[in-house]
């Protein structure tokens, strides 16, 4: 056996050509809503991009180039993006609306099926701060994922600043807040409650915290949010979705969506209104994303943006095996007739017709070879064209 290294994957001829389909379909979708395709390298510096991708450590797959510099493999294109919207594209004006198609990787310790390297499809919309390009970027999403042939899926949208903010009001500090933080983060609801009443807080404290469990729904559940928390990060989150509310309603797609302000992400450069798509079939997000207004100040070029990716690997999984089978001819040739065979392929290639030409003496067993393809011509009699 020669193994790969952990997370690793090969991609066989039928998945390839489904993933092949799903991915022109996604294209196609951005495309038209006005994205420009960009191209980063997959390699970055671990200190300017790797550290602001935000994603845990353990997770990011670093090297050394000759030099001695600590390099990653990109575990995102949001950060290289940023980096590209802050340095190349300095001068260029905001909003930029820009989209990618790359691989991206994220270490995994053991081999539990979660691929370490996965296709990514996203934009990212930077330089505009207005609700308007929040619903904008669902929207996009929601049109992707339709256009990929989904239907039956849901967009859970939440907001970093309130979870944070009722967080960090009820348990006084940051460390404790994470703890709750990576509760909500692995959905482990139940631990989260154990936890909750092993802590030392008030009753009413404790039935706040365990009460955030309940915003999950329909939009309706913001004015049960309003209630349990009256700050003012508190109340701007709650601004900030009702306005996005609004938005979706004029794009007409507030059947996809749900509220979940319990919504924790991978990534920690959120400051905004997030949002997980979620698949019918499958429990894993198939596309995340969300506004992320800090991180290109990282890079010198202060903007307000957002985005989102979707997970190439896992929409194919939510869709299963749909790929259109693409008819092969076959030409089946001895020596004397190659000529004319390389003829008539060339002529049916021309007419966009996929053509294999196989010499005869070049196969063992010309029944179990024919099986495999929908037509087959011989070219194997003495004189002129075509079949014998
Ligand atoms: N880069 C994010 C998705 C995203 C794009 N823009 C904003 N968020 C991810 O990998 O999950």
């Amino acid at each position: 056996m020669f193994e790969k290294p952990i997370g690793m994957r090969d991609t066989l001829p039928p998945l390839y050509e489904t993933k092949n389909q799903i991915r022109e379909r996604i294209k196609g979708e951005l495309k038209l809503w006005g994205y420009q395709s960009i191209e980063t390298p997959t390699l970055e510096y671990y200190d300017t991009v790797g550290v602001a991708s935000a994603i845990l450590d353990p997770q990011l797959f670093k090297l050394l180039d000759q030099l001695g510099n600590t390099l990653v493999l990109r575990p995102d294109m949001t950060a290289p993006i940023a980096r590209l919207a802050a340095s190349s594209l300095k001068d260029v004006s905001f909003p930029l609306r820009l989209t990618y198609d790359a691989n991206v990787f994220r270490a995994q310790h053991n081999e539990g099926g979660r691929p370490a390297e996965f296709e990514q499809l996203g934009i990212e919309l930077i330089g505009d701060e207005t609700s308007s390009a929040d619903g904008e970027v669902i929207a996009l999403m929601i049109a992707a994922l339709k256009q990929a042939g989904l239907s039956h899926f849901k967009i859970a949208i939440g907001h970093v600043g309130y979870v944070n903010a009722l967080l960090l009001d009820t348990v006084g500090n940051e460390q404790r807040a994470d703890t709750l933080r990576r509760f909500l983060y692995e959905k482990n609801y139940v631990g989260y409650r154990q936890h909750v009443k092993s802590l030392s807080l008030s009753s009413i404290d404790k039935s706040r915290l365990l009460e955030l469990l309940n915003l999950r729904g329909d939009f309706s559940k913001l004015e049960d949010a309003k209630k349990l928390l009256t700050n003012a990060e508190g109340n701007k989150a709650l601004q900030d979705l009702e306005k996005l509310w609004d938005v979706l309603e004029n794009y007409g797609i507030t059947d996809f969506v749900k509220l979940d302000l319990n919504l924790i992400m991978h990534m920690s450069y959120y400051t905004g209104a997030v949002f997980e798509a979620y698949s019918d079939n499958l429990g894993t997000p198939i596309g995340s994303g969300g506004r992320y207004d800090e991180l290109l100040k990282k890079f010198n070029r202060p903007a307000p943006a957002t985005g989102f990716g979707i997970r190439l690997d896992l929409l194919v999984e939510a869709l299963g095996n749909t790929a259109e089978k693409q008819t092969v001819t076959c030409i089946i040739h001895t020596n004397e007739r190659r000529k004319d065979a390389i003829e008539l392929a060339k002529e049916k290639r021309s007419e966009g017709i996929a053509v294999i030409l196989q010499d005869l003496s070049g196969i063992k067993d010309v029944d179990q070879f024919s099986q495999n393809y929908d037509d087959i011509i011989y070219c194997i009699g003495k004189n002129g064209k075509g079949d014998i």
